[in-house]
């Protein structure tokens, strides 16, 4: 019997190897076929390896490993991220299609461990995925918060942020036997724009915090934080099986770290704001969040969104909103603002030719005054093309993030729903085939020119495109204005002692937003008429 058995289970065992032999070449056309069907029309790739797929490609500055490869497999690529398609847009006519023609459709982000974690599970409007609740908010947004009327509201804010950041500067100067001084500027832009954006959002600014362990933390530490983690990558939410090693390298306990910080914080702003509000008598049915002043003076972005909270009548926000709103005007508004000053100041000293011309506007236009105000702003054309010059050739946002959700055809290809896009915008601004001299900076070329940032010209996308475009456009421009237009009015500008203009560090650093590597420092000289 057990004789008998052992043969059925031989023959079976043979029985089968013959049938999977046999059945091998039928399943390889079939996969072949499949793969084919699958893969039919999709953009160029470059081969992929197992279980990473295309992720060894990249380094630490994605830009540019993706316009290497962009320059092999062309302007709409393919790769793969673990098991994440991704559709790589490195022309200004590829963009063109994606953001304006299927505008819609790459409407989304793309969901992110990181975010979620630091967002409240993305109830911000920057990570919000396309929808309902996303609508809501930008209309808050950019109806409320950054309105014309709401920005320049703001004015006296910006003004006075930037004098203190100027007579900084000058007391340093004074200090020195030689009324110059070398001065960080780094330190000095990154305070002011700090310092504008809590002002604006919450009414007050933040030197210090106490920490979750009783510790101080400086301000502008936990917020360097925050913008550094942003820009990392959770392996886990590319390859799965890989997300314990966020756990091991200690990423997760690092973003819980600072999101509880923030946490902690953006609760006591909230809960002053309330108390402050119900002792001004400023509660519900006794204000209007259009206004733009109460009767204490100016409201701050906490203030406007605990109105819309009370007004039956608006979308209704509840706390954890009004607090990722909060962040996303933190992480959005100050270290973009800054990075461009800080390029900007940079170009201006490596060309002394461009810094003398804007000197030459910005002096001729401000006469004799002490500083300049935003009435003088209007006609300093030559300033405004050395800011799009600089967001040309360093955009803080190097690369867009969009998510498809529908299968669509684009340019021919067939893009599948649930496909990552990334939008190279940096290497947009550098291509020969809409600039000349790509890689010079000439501020001349948006002189007489109606190429705006603003979306519609899609050679020049600093702040995106289509429904997800950068809401902040005029804040940001104001504030990168007025504070460009004083430092180079009331100071000279030269590179510290011994070194050439050359001798000024360009490197860029990697993370969500790109500044400059090491801090910049030159040398103030007081202009004195
Ligand atoms: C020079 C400064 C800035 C630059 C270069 C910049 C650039 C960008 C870019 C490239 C995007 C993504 C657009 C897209 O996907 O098409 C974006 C989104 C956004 N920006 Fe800005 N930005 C700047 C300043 C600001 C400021 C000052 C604020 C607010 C006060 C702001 C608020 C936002 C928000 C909330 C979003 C998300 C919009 C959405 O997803 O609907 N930005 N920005």
């Amino acid at each position: 019997m057990i004789e008998l058995t052992h043969k059925t289970s031989l023959f079976m065992e043979y029985y089968f190897t013959l049938t999977l032999v046999l059945c091998l070449p039928i399943f390889f056309v079939l996969f072949r076929r499949w793969s084919s069907v699958n893969t039919k029309n999709q953009p160029p790739s470059p081969p992929k390896l197992p279980f990473l797929g295309n992720l060894h490609l990249l380094d630490s500055h994605p830009h540019r490993s993706l316009q290497a490869l962009a320059h092999h497999h062309g302007p709409l690529m393919l790769l793969h991220f673990g098991s994440v398609p991704v559709l790589v847009v490195s022309s200004a006519e590829a963009a063109h299609e994606v953001l304006k023609t299927h505008d819609l459709t790459v409407a989304s982000r793309p969901t992110c461990t990181v975010f979620k974690k630091l967002f409240y599970n993305c109830k911000d409007m920057a990570s919000a995925p396309y929808g309902e609740y996303w609508r809501q908010l930008r209309s808050i947004c950019v109806l409320n918060l950054l309105s014309t009327k709401m920005v320049r509201s703001f004015r006296a804010v910006r003004e006075e942020e930037t004098k203190f950041m100027i007579s900084r500067i000058e007391q340093s100067c004074m200090s020195s036997s030689s009324k110059s001084s070398i001065v960080n500027l780094s330190e000095k832009l990154v305070t002011l724009t700090i310092d504008v954006t809590c002002r604006v959002t919450t009414g007050r600014k933040y030197n210090s915090i106490i920490g979750e362990d009783g510790k101080i933390v400086l301000f502008k530490d936990l917020l360097g934080e925050f913008i550094e983690i942003l820009g990392s990558v959770y392996i886990g939410d590319y390859i799965p099986w890989l997300a314990w090693l966020t756990r091991v390298n200690g990423l997760d306990s690092k973003l819980d770290k600072v999101a509880k910080q923030f946490d902690g914080l953006l609760d006591r702003v909230i809960q002053d704001h309330i108390e402050q509000r119900s002792k001004s008598g400023n509660i519900k049915g006794n204000m209007n969040h259009t206004d733009d002043h109460d009767e204490n003076g100016q409201k701050d972005f906490v203030d406007v969104l605990l109105g819309i909270q009370e007004d039956s009548s608006s979308f209704p926000i509840d706390r954890i909103t009004v607090k990722a709103l909060i962040m996303d005007m933190f992480s959005a508004a100050t270290d973009s603002s800054y990075a461009v000053l800080e390029w900007t100041m940079a170009e201006l000293l490596k060309h002394p030719r461009v810094m003398k011309k804007l000197q030459n506007e910005v002096r001729e236009i401000a006469g004799n005054k002490v500083e300049i105000t935003e009435d003088d702003l209007n006609g300093m054309k030559y300033l405004k093309a050395v800011i799009k010059e600089t967001l040309r050739l360093h955009p803080p946002f190097t690369l867009l993030f969009r998510m498809s959700t529908e299968d669509k055809k684009i340019k021919g290809y067939n893009i599948k729903a649930n496909t990552q896009i990334i939008v190279n915008t940096w290497q947009i601004g550098r291509d020969p085939k809409s600039y000349s001299n790509p890689d010079n900076y000439e501020p001349e070329r948006f002189l007489n020119s109606d190429v705006d940032y603003i979306g519609n010209h899609f050679e020049f996308i600093p702040f995106g495109a289509g429904r997800r475009r950068c809401p902040g456009i005029q804040y940001a421009a104001m504030v990168s204005e007025i504070a460009l237009a004083n430092l180079v009015y009331l100071f000279d500008w030269a590179v510290p002692g011994g070194l050439g203009v050359h001798d000024i560090d360009m490197t860029e650093s990697t993370g969500f937003i790109t500044q400059m590597k090491y801090p910049l420092k030159a040398v103030a000289i007081p202009y004195l008429g």
